[in-house]
């Protein structure tokens, strides 16, 4: 039998314990929400290995967990029937974090100088603190164990301050389950109070579905009648309502219970912008409780990230990230979706091919998008508060990026997604304009909605591509998030109007011009021609083609991608991705009014003249010159 060990925590955990003890002082409650959601935790799991081991319930099928205290001890204890750990998992759960993206997260915290005490907390909590909260209000954690299934000697005692190490030793534990004891530090001794308690497990843990007991206090009257007190009996009562809040009637539970619920399941501390809780019936019978969060979580980006729906098939949790209950690109939503006609011993591999799931998926997807156009509809809403018509600004922002993989993922949704996307423009530095909102504002004769894609708003704002839409007033949306031309590759019109990159394929302004205006085009475009022929030449290795635009109104050239290739932005981003990408040249289309592309006709220079108009036109545009010192040199010719 192995003896008493002492072990250091993995570096991480050391440096969230001291984070977690330093910045959450604000809001110190949260500790015995964590425990009790860990405890309640730990009875769903052992309910779903008895699914497969009935043994593992021993004698004690019914799922509880206890919360008492010592006020002479000074102790608080939480104590759970569950699944409980072996001397190894104690040692695993307990002194490592296993999730990924910690060390980066971690860093960016701690790194964080300027970030309040508050406001680094708000974002230890939206990472969840788990277990390691306890140390906000414990100066020592004792935690002593017994996996189901395993012999009462082959418990777990687990011992840490909440420094740099814990120790662990083997002990003899009759039940099941877990004990976790706080040794509370003396500024924390006011939990130690059966009204505290019951008021903070009302606050926060009322939803859980299991009974939370806690001994019953009698009124003891003190010797000679000189004052009595409150004092604790040995008969437990359940103190919290104990029915899952989903499957509550949605008129019996309150906004307030709907919120605690949401930052329960999310540890978000922030109310979320809209929820929605229906009963399904028909074909598939089951209920989703859907929340949508007001901000990003650290890890959006990750598309392998599970999502944060989490599946109970009649009221038995099965799993948590039920991923596939959600397209991937709604892997911001949180909730419970608890099916009827699911089996209980339903696997991850199962759900994906399930009818049933993909039931509940499109029927939970459609109501994500419904409370989305809702939000959307507040915005424009004249009665609603101004809170109400903030939201999907704000939804836009924290998500609209992920919103917009759903084009190319989903495409029976396609047209609904494309409602729901915002762009900034030429006319709105904001990412508020809808596809609508810019077609109503299209000028007579536009035929397309036009857009242009860029690292950065000031490069889409200043590309030489906008020029003449500019002079034109004609509106282009402006985008700068990674996806959209991923994303636009799927959306080749909206509601009629095609969508058109200004960046791709050749413009025909004609549309656009008066009579004088063409007259002047087509007599510039044909005395330009022998010069144009000389061009094509002296760049031959560089452009695909060269010629005239009419899109240009202040600088000499740019360059464009054929029509359905893609951008050079792109292009350029995926070869610093390392990809492998065929040798495409772009297209150089020259303003032939430009002073600079004049001095081309009879220039001895003609050659360098050509080149720099090409290499110009490639940084206005974000790229490099293939050869800078050439480049840099050729300019240098000229000006000296
Ligand atoms: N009462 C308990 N019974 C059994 N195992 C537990 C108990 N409390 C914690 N654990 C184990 O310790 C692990 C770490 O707990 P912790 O609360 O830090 O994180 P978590 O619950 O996994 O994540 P989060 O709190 O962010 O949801 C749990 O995943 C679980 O395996």
């Amino acid at each position: 039998m192995s003896q008493k060990q002492t072990m250091n925590f993995q570096a991480e955990v050391a440096q969230l314990l001291h984070l977690v003890t330093h910045s959450l002082y604000s809001n110190k409650e949260i500790f015995l929400r964590e425990l009790v959601s860990n405890a309640s935790d730990a009875c769903d799991k052992l309910r779903f290995e008895a699914l497969e081991n009935g043994a593992l319930y021993e004698d004690r099928p019914n799922l509880e967990v206890r919360v008492g205290f010592d006020k002479d001890a000074r102790t608080l204890t939480i104590t759970d029937n569950g699944i409980g750990m072996s001397r190894q998992e104690a040692i695993d759960h307990l002194g490592t974090i296993a999730k990924s993206g910690t060390r980066d997260f971690l860093d960016k915290l701690s790194g964080e100088q300027k970030s309040s005490a508050t406001e680094q907390g708000q974002l230890i909590g939206q990472f969840g603190v788990g277990f390691y909260s306890g140390f906000i209000v414990a100066d020592r954690i004792t935690v002593e164990s017994r996996r189901a299934g395993l012999a009462p000697e082959q418990g777990v005692r687990w011992i840490s301050d909440g420094t740099g190490n814990f120790e662990v030793e083997d002990i003899t534990r009759a039940e099941r389950g877990t004990s976790v004891i706080l040794h509370l530090r003396e500024d924390a001794a006011d939990y130690l109070s059966t009204w505290k308690l019951k008021s903070i497990i009302a606050k926060y843990s009322d939803h859980i579905s299991l009974p939370i007991l806690m001994r019953k206090e009698e009124w003891k009257e003190g010797e000679d009648n000189q004052g009595g007190e409150m004092v604790l009996t040995d008969e437990w009562e359940t103190v919290n309502k104990a029915s899952a809040l989903w499957s509550r009637p949605k008129k019996d539970v309150t906004t307030e219970q709907y919120q605690e619920f949401y930052k329960q399941i999310s540890h978000d501390w922030e109310p979320p912008l809209a929820w929605s809780h229906n009963r399904v019936e028909g074909a598939s019978e089951y209920t989703q409780l859907l929340y949508i969060p007001s901000h990003a979580p650290v890890d959006l980006w990750n598309r392998e990230k599970r999502g944060g729906v989490k599946l109970y098939v009649k009221r038995v949790f099965i799993m948590d990230d039920a991923e596939a209950l959600m397209p991937v690109y709604l892997r911001f939503v949180k909730g419970v979706i608890d099916s009827a006609d699911l089996p209980l011993n339903v696997s991850r591999e199962l759900l994906q091919e399930s009818r049933d799931v993909r039931t509940i998926r499109e029927g939970s997807t459609k109501r994500v998008l419904s409370m989305l156009e809702e939000l959307a509809r507040l915005e424009k809403d004249e009665a609603a508060s101004d809170d109400e018509r903030a939201k999907y600004a704000r939804f836009w922002t924290e998500f609209g990026a992920v919103l917009k993989e759903g084009l190319g993922e989903d495409t029976a949704n396609r047209d609904r997604l494309a409602k729901l996307l915002r762009f900034a423009s030429s006319q709105s530095d904001l990412p508020t304009v809808s596809l609508a909102d810019y077609k109503a504002r299209m000028k007579e004769g536009q035929e397309a909605i036009y857009y242009i894609t860029a690292d950065t708003l000031a490069a889409a704002r200043n590309s030489p591509q906008l020029e003449v839409f500019r002079t034109k007033g004609i509106e282009v949306l402006l985008m700068t998030d990674r996806v959209d031309e991923w994303a636009l590759n799927f959306l080749t019109e909206f509601d009629g109007t095609p969508m058109q990159s200004v960046a791709k394929g050749a413009f025909d302004a004609s549309k656009l011009q008066d009579e004088s205006e063409k007259k002047a085009a087509e007599e510039a475009a044909e005395s330009f021609k022998p010069v144009l022929e000389k061009l094509k030449l002296a760049l031959k290795d560089r452009a695909e083609d060269v010629r005239v635009t009419s899109r240009l109104v202040d600088s000499p050239a740019c360059l464009v991608a054929h029509d359905g290739g893609m951008s050079l932005q792109l292009a350029r981003m995926l070869r610093q991705a390392g990809q492998k990408l065929p040798d495409t040249k772009p297209v150089l289309e020259v303003n032939p009014a430009h002073p600079l592309v004049k001095k081309l006709d009879g220039s001895v220079h003609f050659d360098d003249l050509a080149h720099i108009l090409f290499d110009q036109a490639l940084l206005a545009e974000g790229g490099l010159p293939e050869d800078p010192a050439a480049y840099v040199k050729r300019v240098n010719a000229l000006l000296v």
